[in-house]
């Protein structure tokens, strides 16, 4: 014989009842079947549901009993011939008016207790049993219909009843040798007590009701049909690369259910697991696929099997001098907890004896509170114990697998893991068979966790990057024609699967966790919400999402003020927006603080050079205990464009707009002419090199008349233009002397400056041309003959480009 167990996915329409028919018709021409049914999603909830609107006087259960008849009524119509479905919609009818006096009845006392909630939704699967039976027969598949409560026994534990098995069994077994049906279709879930009241075998308990059978009639097989193809890695609806497991031991299977895989619930492995009855996990709606397969395995290859969670955890901490040393501390604890009937879901004690924590269902702390501080009345009279310590919203997540005992280093992996994402442990705990190891975190964290955890383990093949970039301008459109480009080589050569999460400019924001398409991104963000920079970081926040990414492509200086408030959440920071860097030394102190702390990359290549791989050469250099004496360098592509093409042949405003136009300067070019841009890096030079210093210790020689410096950008080109004759005087002048005019930034000796210089034609710095920089470095290592980084120092695609390896480097910290 062969027991089948449909779920509430699979009875949620008459759509999905007519596939489960399909199914039971082709697996009855090989064997007698026992087909159990769950409600029909969603139904135990709107029972329960209505039965609690009821004893709090709100009338409108009313409205959820019609819901919950309405929808019954459609599914015989729908799958029953006109002409036949009277007998089974009065049947529908007669549970309904049932249920409608239940709830009547809860409504007039105000109250309804854990037995009338039992007889309250057993119609759930009353009603679905009655249907699918009606649907058979009619299609000419002979069924017949038996009540569950007549043959499992159980106590009167209403809510989550105990089953009596040597009555079960005996009953089992004695209906199916007198009832000699081929096909017997069976209300999973419910029960029955010594009195025949009906009592229930917890939520989710069809399952268990399809082992109890399975076991009692020793089937062939039992298939648990469901909505997923399998018990998987880890819960589908979290991790978009879940994998299917195909096959998994009794021992597995029962530590994922426990620890939250909803696939199968927990009770279900005993009875089959004692009687070694392969069951399976198959989905109605993809039937051909292999599914997973639950049976008895020696040894098991996998070192982790999959990973689960728990998501609503309290732990309750019980602490004091008083229990050192002192034996019976522990079980009184537990016993109390028993007594209450509140399940210990995870123990951690600390050697010192000192205190004992344990984690329950965040739903049951505050009784838990009740009774342990009764328990421990004395103890905390006189002051040896404290007061019951209870913590909330937490999670637990699990890693399961047969072989972890075997192999060291894996708890290593997974707390560095949780780590290295900013996610805290509060508590840890290892099952003595290996089998299981668990960590607490906060209930915000678990899905991340999960997740991380998923990455780790079972994609070790392919890491998600997501990234939030805020700035969709020169710079900005640039970096994202660069990585749609680029999008598909990552995945295949890196492993890197880079996913644009959050895209903003100054006037719309647009959030997809699915990734923002690169194909359509400018017509997507021109129909998202208004941009909204603390909503938009907030939802970074909120999203929690593993190895995010913030990219600043602007030079805005409020944008520039929410890095700390990321990198306090563990959320890299990858900016071509100087302000940060350069802003007051505290500042950039306590970012670099934050970003090590949280161990989130802070990094800002393109400040310096764009490109160039500047500070990342600094940084090494120093990182490898070398030190700076001296650095001279030019640092202004748009300096360098100007005074490379200005020869007094045309007006020295048309040369900077041509700058400006070609994508070299700031958004505002005096941040440049001025000499701001170039005190800011060789400030950000200098601090890298490790001095502290603030921008205002740094001189500058400028060059730009107090006339250029006032009014808008547009004030600055008219001014410019009535200057002309300074600026052709400062040419000729150097001119007259051979040399050339460059922008020089230097540091020697702790100081630095900044100024307009005539530079000889034997000097390092002649032969530079078009927006190009460099940068000389004298140290310890590099006396005499300076290391030299020397290229394209400005422009919208080579600063593009830095920031995207900047990207990849905070990817793969
Ligand atoms: N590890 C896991 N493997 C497979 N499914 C899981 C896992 N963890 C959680 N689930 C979820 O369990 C759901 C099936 O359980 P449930 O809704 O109770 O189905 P049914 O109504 O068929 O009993 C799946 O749709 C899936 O989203
Ligand atoms: N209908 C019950 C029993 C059950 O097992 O349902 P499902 O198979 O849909 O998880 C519940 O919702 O708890």
């Amino acid at each position: 014989m062969l027991v089948l167990k449909f779920g509430g996915t699979s009875m949620g329409s008459a759509e999905a009842i007519k596939k489960v028919a399909d199914i039971v018709k082709e697996k009855l021409q090989h064997e007698s079947l026992f087909l159990v049914v769950s409600a029909m999603s969603g139904t135990t909830d709107l029972l329960l549901n209505c039965g609690a609107k009821a004893a709090a006087d709100d009338e409108s259960y009313k409205e959820l009993l019609k819901q919950i008849e309405t929808r019954h009524l459609d599914a015989v119509k729908a799958l029953i011939p006109v002409q036949h479905q009277s007998s089974v919609l009065s049947m529908v009818k007669k549970y309904c008016n049932e249920i409608e006096d239940i709830c009547n009845g809860i409504y007039l006392l105000s109250e309804s207790s854990l037995r009338t909630k039992d007889k309250l939704v057993s119609y759930g699967e009353l009603l679905s049993s009655t249907i699918i039976n009606a649907a058979l027969n009619h299609a000419g598949i002979v069924a017949v219909w038996k009540d569950a409560r007549e043959l499992i026994r159980t106590n009167a534990n209403y809510g989550n009843a105990a089953v009596d098995f040597a009555v079960t069994n005996q009953q089992i077994k004695d209906y199916v040798q007198q009832a000699n049906a081929k096909l017997i279709v069976v209300p999973g879930f419910i029960a029955g007590n010594e009195e025949q009241i009906t009592t229930t075998l917890g939520r989710g308990g069809s399952d268990y009701t399809a082992a109890i059978l399975a076991a009692a009639v020793d089937a062939s097989a039992l298939e648990i049909w469901t909505d997923v193809s399998g018990m998987m890695t880890a819960d589908p609806r979290w991790v978009a690369n879940a994998k299917i497991i195909p096959s998994i031991s009794y021992q597995e299977a029962m530590e994922l259910s426990h620890f939250g895989a909803k696939v199968i619930y927990p009770p279900t492995i005993q009875p089959v697991l004692s009687k070694n009855i392969p069951t399976w996990i198959k989905n109605t709606f993809a039937a051909n696929d292999h599914g997973t397969v639950i049976e008895f395995k020696s040894e098991s290859s996998n070192i982790i099997t999959g990973i689960s969670s728990i998501n609503s955890l309290a732990l309750l901490s019980l602490e004091g001098s008083g229990m050192i040393g002192i034996p019976g501390f522990s079980s009184r604890l537990f016993a109390a907890l028993a007594n209450a009937q509140i399940n210990v879901i995870l123990i951690t004690q600390g050697s010192s004896e000192h205190s004992i924590c344990v984690g329950v269902d965040a739903a049951l702390a505050g009784r838990a509170k009740e009774v342990v501080d009764k328990a421990f009345e004395y103890e905390i009279n006189s002051d040896k114990v404290e007061p019951l310590q209870i913590e909330e919203q937490l999670s637990i997540v699990a890693l399961v697998g047969d072989q972890m005992r075997h192999h060291t280093g894996i708890s290593g992996r997974m707390f560095s893991a949780l780590g290295r994402n900013g996610i805290n442990i509060r508590a840890i705990a290892q099952g003595s068979t290996e089998r299981n190891i668990s960590a607490v975190v906060a209930a915000a964290d678990v899905r991340k966790a999960v997740n991380v955890l998923h990455e780790e383990f079972f994609e070790t093949t392919k890491k998600q990057v997501n990234l939030f970039i805020v700035g969709t301008g020169n710079v900005g459109k640039k970096l994202l024609d660069q990585l749609k480009q680029q999008q598909s080589f990552l995945e295949q050569q890196l492993r890197l699967q880079v996913n644009i999460v959050g895209l903003s400019n100054s006037r719309k924001m647009l959030i997809d966790e699915n990734g923002i398409d690169l194909a359509k991104w400018e017509d997507s963000l021109a129909n998202a919400e208004q941009a909204d920079l603390q909503a938009f970081v907030q939802s970074i926040i909120k999203r929690n999402l593993r190895n995010s990414v913030f990219v600043d492509v602007t030079a805005n200086a409020a944008i520039a003020g929410v890095y700390a408030s990321l990198l306090e959440k563990s959320i890299a920071v990858v900016a071509c927006n100087k302000v940060a860097a350069s802003s007051q030394l505290s500042n950039y102190k306590k970012l670099k603080h934050l970003s090590s702390e949280f161990n989130a990359p802070f990094l800002f290549e393109t400040n310096v050079g764009a490109g160039l791989p500047i500070i990342g050469s600094l940084n090494d250099l120093m990182r490898s205990g070398d030190r700076v004496h001296k650095m001279e360098a030019v640092l202004s592509g748009t300096l360098n464009f100007v005074f490379n093409n200005y020869d007094g042949s045309r007006p020295f405003a048309e040369v900077v707009k041509q700058a400006q136009d070609e994508g070299y300067t700031e958004p505002d070019p005096r941040l440049d002419l001025s000499g701001v841009d170039v005190m800011r890096k060789i400030l950000i030079l200098s601090r890298e090199a490790g001095v502290q210093m603030e921008m205002e210790e740094i001189s500058c020689n400028g060059f730009l008349p107090d006339s250029c410096m006032q009014g808008s950008v547009a004030d600055f080109y008219e001014a410019m233009k009535k200057e002309e004759a300074h600026f052709k005087a400062i040419y000729d002048k150097a001119h007259a002397e051979n040399c050339k005019l460059k922008f020089v930034a230097s540091f020697a000796d702790g100081k630095a400056g900044v100024g307009l210089q005539h530079i000889p034609p034997q000097h390092d710095l002649y032969h530079l041309y078009g927006k190009d920089n460099v940068v000389l470095f004298y140290t310890d290592r590099y006396k005499e003959q300076p290391m030299v980084v020397k290229g394209a120092g400005a422009g919208a695609e080579v600063t593009a480009s830095g920031v995207f390896a900047d990207i990849l480097r905070a990817a793969q910290k």
